[in-house]
């Protein structure tokens, strides 16, 4: 790979050993996968933040580069960690999970890394443009920045997104090159489907269950929906959708003919491509694998991805015409951002008062919730879906939300 006087500096470690071992992950990166240069990022999404998730070795990986005193060159946010940063006692987290994760938390602090705490940044200010180069990591933010911005990135893991932010670049390979984002199967929704999720306003865990099954036949491909937007899916169903999308295959970019970015002013789409078609008959059975069980649950979590303002506003005005009362714990995540406006709103006090709760800096699946002793999680996240049975040993029980909680 080639590599300025500057780089070759920096790998010969005359910046320093944390410097050198981030330029050295970078190019070891970029000789795997055949980058021909470095070039430069605008910003980056840096996960691996939960105790449960990086140990002590990761923790101790981050104090060390944050006693060096190095800094992130470039705006970079922060994943969920392992539990709402101020109310984690109230959540069940024990004292020496909630120690370590703040030391976590103060490593990052001291780099520069803004503890936003959530997968959602694009929603709070982290928000590249078309055609930026960036690296993020975290599966749905990336499918998000890829697909519906229009960004570029490779599915970085929470190390090459750091090192990428403390060098302010990336390898250039990948989803960074034009000719690999192009579309490799198109999948059409069949007119029985399409009619009957107009007529039934079928709920957001629709896309969810299309991700979870697109993902498995694509893997890592890159999907094209040819006729989706004429379910005219929001911002937050495509969210779920490529969340979705990453966790049961590796999708890191999706075209969405009138919905996302690039087909938009590019064509992406070649005449020999693969078509798939989608009926009703295999959304169904998406939504038997992802219900692992019939009981009732012990948690409601929603927010994976993080919730976004209106998703949440939506949920509490269904609480209060109906009269919600749980008989289970109902946690929405979120971000701290969008907690505080909630809050201001009048909204948090409809969930609690419910019986939920809006927890931020943290979710299902990187909190700790099978020590709090949860086993039985209802979602409306295809991603959770996913990641519940394994990450926390929980069963599924998967819906719209306005179902479960009328349940
Ligand atoms: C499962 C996931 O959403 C969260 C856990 O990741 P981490 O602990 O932030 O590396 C990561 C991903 O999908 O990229
Ligand atoms: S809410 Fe879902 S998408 Fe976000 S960090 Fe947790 S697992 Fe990942």
């Amino acid at each position: 790979m080639y590599l300025t006087k500057e780089e070759e500096k920096i790998l010969d470690g005359e910046y320093g050993e944390i410097l050198r071992r981030c330029m050295n992950l970078l190019v070891s990166l970029g000789d795997i996968y055949g980058a021909e240069r470095l070039i430069p990022i605008t910003s980056s999404q840096i996960s691996g933040v939960s105790y449960k998730t990086i140990k002590d070795v990761g923790l101790e990986f981050l104090e060390d580069f944050a006693k060096e005193n190095v800094k992130v060159k470039v705006h970079s946010t922060l994943n969920p960690a392992g539990m709402d940063l101020d109310k984690w006692k109230e959540l069940g987290i024990k004292e020496e999970f909630a120690e370590k994760q703040l030391r976590i938390i103060d490593a990052f602090k001291k780099m520069g890394v803004e503890i936003s705490c959530t997968c959602t940044p694009y929603l709070i200010g982290n928000l590249p443009k078309f055609g930026e180069h960036i690296s993020w990591a975290e599966s749905s933010a990336v499918s998000f920045a890829n697909s519906v911005l229009g960004a570029k990135t490779n599915r970085e893991g929470g190390p090459s997104a750091l090192a990428s932010a403390i060098l302010g670049k990336t390898p250039y390979y990948g989803y960074h090159l034009d000719e690999n984002r192009k579309a490799e199967v198109m999948i059409k929704l069949d007119e029985e489907l399409l009619n009957l999720l107009k007529s039934l306003k079928f709920g957001e865990s629709f896309y969810g269950a299309l991700g979870y099954l697109i993902g498995k036949m694509v893997k890592n491909g890159v999907p094209y929906f040819e006729n989706l937007y004429k379910l005219n899916p929001s911002n937050d169903n495509l969210k779920s959708l490529g969340a979705s999308m990453a966790a049961s295959g590796g999708v890191a970019l999706y075209h969405a003919k009138e919905l996302t970015a690039e087909c938009k002013v590019k064509e992406v789409v070649d005449d020999k491509i693969e078509k798939i078609s989608i009926g009703i008959e295999e959304i169904k059975e998406s939504y038997e694998k992802l219900n692992t069980t019939n009981d009732k649950p012990d948690l409601i979590c929603i927010g994976c991805p993080h919730c976004s303002l209106m998703e949440i506003k939506e949920i509490a005005e269904f609480i209060k015409k109906h009269d919600i009362k749980l008989d289970c714990d109902f946690w929405i995540c979120t971000s701290l951002h969008t907690k505080a406006i909630l809050d201001r709103m009048g909204h948090t006090r409809i969930i609690e008062k419910a019986g939920g709760r809006v927890v931020k800096d943290t979710c299902m699946v990187v909190a700790p919730i099978e020590e709090i002793g949860y086993k039985k999680v209802a979602t409306n996240s295809g991603k959770a879906g996913v990641y519940l049975p394994s990450f926390c040993k929980s069963e599924v029980i998967y819906g719209d939300i306005k179902d479960i909680l009328k349940n």
